[in-house]
């Protein structure tokens, strides 16, 4: 038995299922496209070894895999707040449904929690043992207590089942590809910017950030899913921005006459967030390689496209 990030043994993985033998992994995408689209999925249309299932996390899903990437979860501050009971049935029922499915098949499954489990933290950077500052009854609890549900089911399976877990914490993740009006901060401001709009710095425009670069992302979730430990192990860029650093930043890469203004805030809003990363550097052996400066054109670049947006509006 191994040794994990929090002293929690880690069992060895299930037997070999024959899906592990294959030649070629097999992907199958299990979303209610409540805030993804079919779009982002297209390229893989047709493969052989892809395919998509139209469901609902909080029902019961049968199918053979060995490994979860459980994901499933409005993660926007608008969409997760638009239907809170169903936020928290997703994070609660979602997450039991899919550890149910990783017990019955024997498979691995890896959770993505979030930095939101800090709440508004007031030990910075924050590091895994932080166990954080969280309104109970506000705003965003059916997000940051509902993660905070998953992560106990998580452990609670895991020590009352031998089910083999992975817990990341995920810190503000950006990339192409999101959602134009998915409303976090990134895609506001570049689809903001790119629009001719005023960018809607939220009050007081002080509260900091970590933003981490998609691709950098998925190589970590990878390294944990695969990697010795069940953590929970945050991932996320270390780089530290206020809202007002982020919003100059968009302004100097898209269009130098680029105005924001301050718009009100939502309650409980965190007034930092930083990772400390040091246990993905020294047990997985990640950390970020992109930073803001690199990660925020190729985004644009995208936005541009979809927007239908030409460089020499
Ligand atoms: N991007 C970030 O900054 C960040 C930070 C921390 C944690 N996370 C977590 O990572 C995961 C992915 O987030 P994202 O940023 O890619 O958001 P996203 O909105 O792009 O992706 C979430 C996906 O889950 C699907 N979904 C929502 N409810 C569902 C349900 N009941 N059944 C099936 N599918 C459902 C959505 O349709 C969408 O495709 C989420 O669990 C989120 O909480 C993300
Ligand atoms: O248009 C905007 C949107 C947001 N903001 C500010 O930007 C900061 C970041 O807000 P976002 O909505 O992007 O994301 P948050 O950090 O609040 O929450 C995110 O945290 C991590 C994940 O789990 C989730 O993806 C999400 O809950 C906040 O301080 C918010 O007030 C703006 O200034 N303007």
């Amino acid at each position: 038995m191994g040794e994990s990030a929090n002293g929690t043994p880690v069992r060895p993985p299930p037997p070999e299922s024959p899906l592990r033998n294959s030649k070629y992994s097999k992907v199958i995408v299990v979303d209610n496209f409540f805030s993804g689209t079919k779009d982002n999925l297209k390229r893989w249309m047709g493969h052989p070894h892809f395919e998509i299932i139209r469901h609902d996390v909080t029902e019961t899903l049968l199918v053979e895999v060995d490994r979860i990437y459980h994901l499933a979860c409005p993660a926007s501050p608008i969409f997760y707040k638009h239907n809170p009971v169903k936020t928290i049935k997703t994070n609660v029922m979602g997450t039991l449904n899919m550890l149910g499915l990783a017990k019955r098949v024997g498979a691995r499954i890896l959770l993505t929690s979030t930095s939101e489990v800090y709440g508004d933290p007031l030990v910075h950077p924050q590091p895994e043992e932080y166990w954080g500052n969280v309104n109970p009854i506000g705003v965003r609890s059916c997000y940051d207590e509902g993660k905070r549900v998953a992560e106990t089911l998580m452990f609670d399976y895991h020590r009352q089942h031998n089910i083999s877990i992975r817990v990341a914490r995920i810190f503000n993740t950006y990339g192409p590809r999101m959602n134009i009006d998915d409303g976090r901060v990134v895609s506001n401001f570049i689809a903001q910017a790119l629009r001719g709009e005023t960018m809607t710095v939220q009050a007081p425009g002080t509260q900091t950030r970590s933003f981490c670069y998609v691709s950098d992302m998925v190589e970590g979730l990878i390294k944990l899913m695969e990697g010795p430990v069940t953590g929970p192990i945050n991932l996320g860029n270390p780089g530290e921005f206020t809202m007002l650093e982020l919003a100059q930043a968009v302004q100097k890469l898209i269009k130098p006459s680029a105005r924001w203004e301050i718009v009100d805030n939502t309650p409980d809003d965190p007034r930092q967030r930083k990772p400390d990363i040091t246990k993905a550097k020294e047990i997985l052996g990640w950390e970020p390689k992109i930073s803001l400066a690199e990660g925020l054109p190729l985004m644009a670049a995208e936005f541009k496209q979809r927007l239908e947006i030409s460089d020499k509006k």
